[in-house]
């Protein structure tokens, strides 16, 4: 397998008035050609953080402070905020939750494709809008040529997702994160855009992380999930594994408390206790150790990756 994206032990950082937030601790992970991964895990594990701070958005407060991320042999880590703008449009991209406001709201959706294309693959005015127009009829809009002059409150919010994933990929970028790319859009919308992502990605080789908290969603569109809690992967696997033999006690929970199509909302379980307090300056090896109802005394001790089977790996010292 060759990665596209190779991130190893990358650490980040915020300062805030109240203490450093640990928010990403030596987190590694690879995602090939072609591979779907999902990042899974309950709000703020620190899965946006990995995101952005990969594609070099952090705010001010927050600093990668270990640790390698290299995308097509490219080290991110050490890159200028001029080559990461450079990468961020033509090899790398991300589409969010409310593409309406990421959207300029006075500027044609078929404009705002055009100006990126002409901008990173120096096309004419003419050629960039042709592309554009190609570009709406590739992710399913209706009628492009004529929806190429509406602005984003013409457009429904699955429509306004689908100019989104056209602005990401027009440059055929090697890689794509989408962050919770189908929350607050109804079911049948959420799937089509998943096929939309999911056809580009085949057609392309284009390499995607969908970052969610919805593992039922993970297990219908990845290839392989990796699951956060508190700034740490604590397992990683093919999705069909991960599924079937979840090793990891929080794995275990949050395959709990996901909604199957077979079981009721009775079945489902709440995850008990909270995350840790990311600002603390003595978080245990393990941050889910507080929580876990199968800690022992050696989990005091330096976490160390198992591994399990030749694409899966738990961070647990009595793993299931
Ligand atoms: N600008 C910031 N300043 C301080 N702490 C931050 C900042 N941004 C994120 N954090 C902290 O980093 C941790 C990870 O947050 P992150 O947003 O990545 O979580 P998440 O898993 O993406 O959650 P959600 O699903 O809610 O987006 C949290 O503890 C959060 O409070």
């Amino acid at each position: 397998m060759t990665a596209i994206l190779d991130v190893r032990d990358f650490s980040v950082e915020f300062r805030t008035r109240s203490g450093i937030v640990h928010a990403l601790d030596r987190i590694s992970f690879q995602v090939a050609r072609g591979e779907t991964m999902a990042l899974v895990g309950e709000s703020g594990s620190g899965k946006s953080v990995t995101a952005y701070a990969l594609l070099g958005l952090l705010d001010a407060a927050g600093r990668i402070t270990g640790g390698s991320a290299t995308l097509e042999g490219v080290e991110l880590t050490q890159a200028s905020p001029k080559e990461l703008a450079r990468i961020r449009g033509a090899r790398a991209a991300m589409i969010f939750q409310n593409p309406r406001a990421a959207l300029n709201p006075i500027r044609p959706i078929g404009r705002q494709i055009a100006d990126v294309v002409r901008r990173h693959a120096g096309l004419s005015r003419r050629d960039a809008d042709a592309r554009a127009v190609e570009m709406l009829r590739e992710v399913g809009i209706p009628d492009p040529a004529r929806r190429f002059a509406a602005y984003p409150f013409e457009l429904s919010g699955g429509m306004c997702q689908r100019v989104m994933i056209a602005i990401a990929v027009a440059t055929r970028p090697a890689l794509l994160i989408a962050d919770e790319p189908t929350t607050g859009l109804d079911v049948t919308t959420q799937a089509v855009v998943m096929d939309i992502i999911q056809s580009l990605a085949a057609e392309t080789g284009m390499a995607t992380i969908l970052i969610t908290h919805d593992l039922a969603l993970a297990a219908e569109r990845s290839g392989r999930i990796a699951v956060m809690h508190a700034g740490h992967i604590v397992e990683d696997a093919v999705t069909a594994e991960l599924l079937a033999h979840p090793r990891h006690p929080y794995t275990r929970r949050l395959l709990a408390a996901t909604p199957t199509a077979a079981g009721g909302l009775a079945d489902l379980r709440a995850i008990p206790g909270s995350l840790p307090d990311l600002r603390r300056t003595d978080l245990p090896p393990c941050r889910f150790a507080a929580r876990c109802e199968q800690r022992l005394p050696a989990c005091e001790a330096p976490m160390a990756w198992r591994h399990l089977a030749p694409a899966h790996r738990v961070a647990c010292w009595n793993p299931a």
